[in-house]
């Protein structure tokens, strides 16, 4: 939370506000809450379902089943809470809920719409309160209405700061992906685009079928533009250009040429065709990296990977991706083993190098639409875009192995051996990255605790 809202301040208000109501009134309250807890929590999602953009925040079967519970829980401690400790916790829970909705981007409107339905129908209940007088009944309703608007307004404050700072972050990684070595990964984009260009002219000369041949959007080059290319440039007319011309390429013109290839004229006048829509491609690459400035920011100065900072922003983007396009993506949490013992045995700059010839080994190693985070210390997170589990799994297995096979240099104690531990974790749908986080640090755990220089697979 900001300075100006901090928790202790928080509950002190909250605590007075309670201190407004007798006893009897936070019993008729609580006694309510928890008799109607079910039906309310009920009304709650009800109402946030009518709403078309609701449902895709809430289609998840994980998040329905257990959504509900959870806020009946939610509606039982808001009232519950008595004690200055208790207070503090509910306001902090409140800001957890606040910053899972930003996560999850749940826009606040409809937590809104769902808790005017809630204290609608909080207001029935206490009103159909038999053996209350109306002056009983009225302070009921001022405690229950604003018991939900004081944490309502804790919720909305943590959501819009984690937003906020998402913003910004979102701002500074733009500028980042523009400037990540902006002269090489020009160079190194447009050489991508032209092997493809090369393997697909290649694959025709030899006569390879339509299945052999690698469509442009699943090309080195693809892969990098829909995922990094095109958000780092986003709001430009270049980007949706270039990505039309792809699609154009894969779904119009390679069929067009494989068709072709007995018609010795029309296959040339359709080579021609491709290669001046691959020009395009190249020319639309050029401007969007020449429209920008060299500015450097947001990069780990060690290893030059991505910091932690833009996690949220790359795992928002890329669970919207996966869910609208039903891909999966995983998620690698990377260790180094006995890393302490390099750094006690060769000194803090061999474990820097360590690091640096580990970033770079790691880049080597994947691909251009993959993400590449050092997180801290010695552990990095890779993001493998756009792959399955068996995928996933063997090239985690490929990665640790490369690794341990590398000879890292010590500076002038020679060489050394290193071997990392990783947890894989794959997208299951779920909106809040957090979990899947989570569930790649805890295979990490067990890999850790399994012996080191191993993968452990999340529900393997
Ligand atoms: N050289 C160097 N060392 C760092 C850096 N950041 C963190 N470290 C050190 O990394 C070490 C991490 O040690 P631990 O967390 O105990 O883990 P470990 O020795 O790798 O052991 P396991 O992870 O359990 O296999 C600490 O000694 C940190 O001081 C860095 O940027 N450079």
């Amino acid at each position: 939370m900001p300075e100006h809202t901090p928790i202790a301040e928080l509950t002190t208000e909250w605590k007075e506000y309670f201190s407004g109501f007798s006893a009897g009134t936070h019993d008729l309250v609580r006694e309510l809450a928890g008799r109607h807890c079910e039906a309310l929590a009920t009304v709650f999602y009800e109402k946030m379902l009518e709403n078309a953009t609701a449902q895709a925040f809430l289609s998840h079967d994980q998040v329905r089943e257990r959504l509900h519970a959870s806020m009946q829980q939610w509606i039982l401690a808001i009232f519950n809470c008595q004690g200055e400790k208790e207070i503090g916790e509910a306001i902090t829970h409140q800001v957890t809920i606040g910053q899972v909705h930003a996560r999850i981007s749940v826009p606040v409107h409809l937590v809104l719409r769902g808790s005017r339905h809630l204290k609608d129908a909080f207001i029935s209940h206490i009103g159909a309160s038999p053996r209350t007088t109306p002056e009983e009944k009225s302070a009921a309703i001022r405690l229950a209405v604003g018991t939900i608007d004081l944490a309502m307004e804790v919720m909305s404050h943590a959501y819009s700061t984690f937003h906020d700072r998402n913003s910004k972050a979102k701002e500074g990684y733009r500028l980042f992906s523009l400037t990540q070595n902006i002269a090489s990964e020009r160079e190194r984009q447009r050489s991508s685009l032209l092997d493809w260009e090369n393997q697909l002219m290649f694959g025709h000369a030899v006569g390879l079928g339509e299945h052999q041949i690698t469509d442009i959007r699943a090309s080195e080059f693809g892969l990098w533009f829909s995922h990094k290319g095109a958000h780092a440039f986003e709001g430009t007319s270049e980007v949706n250009t270039i990505l039309d011309t792809m699609d154009r390429i894969d779904t119009a013109l390679l069929p067009a040429l494989l068709a072709a290839r007995d018609d010795r004229d029309t296959y040339i006048a359709r080579l021609r065709e491709l290669r001046d829509q691959v020009r395009a491609v190249t020319y639309h690459l050029d401007r969007l990296f020449e429209q920008n400035n060299e500015l450097e920011s947001g990069r780990d100065v060690l290893t030059r990977l991505l910091n932690r900072k833009f996690l949220p922003v790359v795992l928002t983007r890329q669970v919207a991706h996966c869910n609208r396009h039903g891909q999966q993506f995983a998620l690698l949490a990377i260790d180094v083993d006995h890393f302490k013992q390099i750094n006690d045995t060769h000194g803090h700059e061999a474990g820097d190098a360590v690091l640096q010839q580990l970033a770079v080994l790691l880049i080597n190693q994947c691909r251009g639409g993959d993400y590449l985070f050092r997180l801290g210390g010695e552990e990095f997170l890779v993001l493998m875009v756009d792959i399955d589990g068996k995928s996933a799994a063997h090239r985690a297995e490929e990665l640790r192995e490369a690794i341990a096979r590398e000879s890292f240099s010590a500076g002038t104690d020679g060489h050394l051996r290193v071997t990392v531990s990783i947890g894989l974790a794959l997208f299951d749908g779920h909106p809040d990255y957090q979990r899947q986080l989570s569930r790649a640090d805890d295979a990490l755990y067990r890999a850790k605790n399994g012996g080191r220089n191993q993968v452990a697979i999340d529900g393997g």
